[in-house]
């Protein structure tokens, strides 16, 4: 792959409804969409999934765009890329930044895809044409609020109900969801890091309700006190912050951290590494789904395209782009296929188009990088 200019553009997106977790509260969405441009004039999409804030992980929309422009993008310049694994072996001398690095890497998967005239889902080795999704609920001012929204969700057919819980605001809600819809309702807890040990009799009050799973209850760089967690409990435990590449995968369950995983493209710093994680849950029998991080359809793209793979058989996070945007900035926007289900784009590449004008309407700021090698 001749790879012959970067262009980032960021843009503010501005949510329909404040979304708000243990972390942080948000009303729009701050990131970076990369197109990686080879020299017959393809384009490659790709986007940060960083915070503007460092609350999630230590990375940000700032600190994606500074490891993009000073030290990734040269790196992708430096000599031609054969195949898109090729290109977290050339960022590993670099330590962390996950999210950038999957960044860039998301849109030469694109790029090449789109070279070869195939999906991104085929070449993964996707297995699906249409993928099972759920989708993820904030903290809502009161319990009655919280109903609302799973009871509009539960009609729109989405086949996993996750809602955000901290101290506080934790059994009373997910008991007043039983109570009010049932205990076949497919429902977890994300805590978002928000409790310790000490807080395990809280954690004991919910292992009653027959949860799908409990998410990263405990700190996001542990394991051990998962695993000690996990023996006090029924409910599964499900790593997402503690999970950053196939080796915290494979520790994570060698101490029996969790029996689930949540895979985010961005966190574990790429497609590629995502999919080792898939390969190793697979062969340990640990389901994984693939969380999100509120992206627009072009990162909802390459979540689609991931989840096609056969380990992913819980449904996750990848809801239609009307659950946060009023207008996306893909053409055509995802949608639910049918209650609860998306349909797999056959198109070359993520299968979805930019729509420009809508890009340009929320762009904040942009800059092209050129390859001077390729001419
Ligand atoms: O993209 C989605 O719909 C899921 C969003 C979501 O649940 C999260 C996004 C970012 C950080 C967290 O608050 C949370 C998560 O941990 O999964
Ligand atoms: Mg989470």
């Amino acid at each position: 792959m001749n790879i012959q200019s970067v262009e980032l553009k960021r843009l503010a997106l501005p949510l329909k409804s404040a979304f708000e977790t243990s972390l942080d509260r948000m009303t729009s969405k701050d990131f970076i969409l990369v197109s990686v441009y080879d020299k017959d004039g393809l384009v490659g999409y790709g986007e940060s999934t960083a915070l503007a804030s460092p609350y999630y992980n230590e990375e940000t929309t700032d600190t994606v765009w500074y490891m993009l422009e000073k030290f990734l993008i040269p790196l992708l310049f430096d000599s031609d890329i054969q195949h898109p694994d090729d290109v977290l072996k050339r960022f590993a001398p670099i330590r962390g930044n996950n999210m950038a690095k999957a960044t860039l890497e998301g849109a030469v998967w694109d790029l090449y895809c789109k070279e070869k005239g195939v999906s991104l889902a085929s070449r993964l080795g996707g297995q699906k044409d249409m993928i099972d999704v759920g989708v993820s609920i904030g903290i809502e001012p009161t319990v009655d609020l919280l109903l609302g929204k799973v009871d509009q969700y539960l009609n729109e057919g989405y086949k996993k109900i996750k809602v955000k819980i901290k101290p506080g605001f934790d059994v009373s809600p997910i008991r007043a969801i039983r109570d009010r819809f049932g205990s076949d309702v497919p429902l977890m807890a994300d805590a978002n890091s928000a409790y310790t040990l000490k807080k395990l009799p809280i954690i004991k009050e919910l292992d009653q309700f027959g949860l799908m799973m409990i998410e990263q209850p405990l700190a996001h760089d542990d394991m051990i006190d998962h695993a000690k967690l996990q023996r006090e409990i029924q409910t599964p435990i499900c790593l997402d912050e503690s999970i950053h590449s196939a080796e915290d995968a494979r520790k994570a369950i060698e101490l029996g951290s969790c029996q689930i995983i949540n895979i985010k493209i961005g966190r574990v710093g790429g497609i590629s590494e995502a999919k080792k994680i898939h390969d190793i849950c697979k062969k340990k029998n640990i389901p994984v789904w693939c969380g999100g991080m509120l992206e627009s359809g072009v990162g909802r793209a390459h979540n689609i395209a991931l989840t096609t793979l056969p380990n992913f058989t819980i449904p996750g996070d990848t809801s239609a782009s009307n659950r946060y945007w009023e207008e996306d900035i893909v053409s055509p926007e995802v949608t639910l296929w049918k209650p609860g289900i998306l349909k797999v784009p056959e198109g070359p590449g993520i299968g979805y188009e930019i729509k420009q004008d809508t890009v340009n309407k929320y762009l904040t700021h942009k800059k092209v990088y050129r390859n001077e090698r390729v001419k």
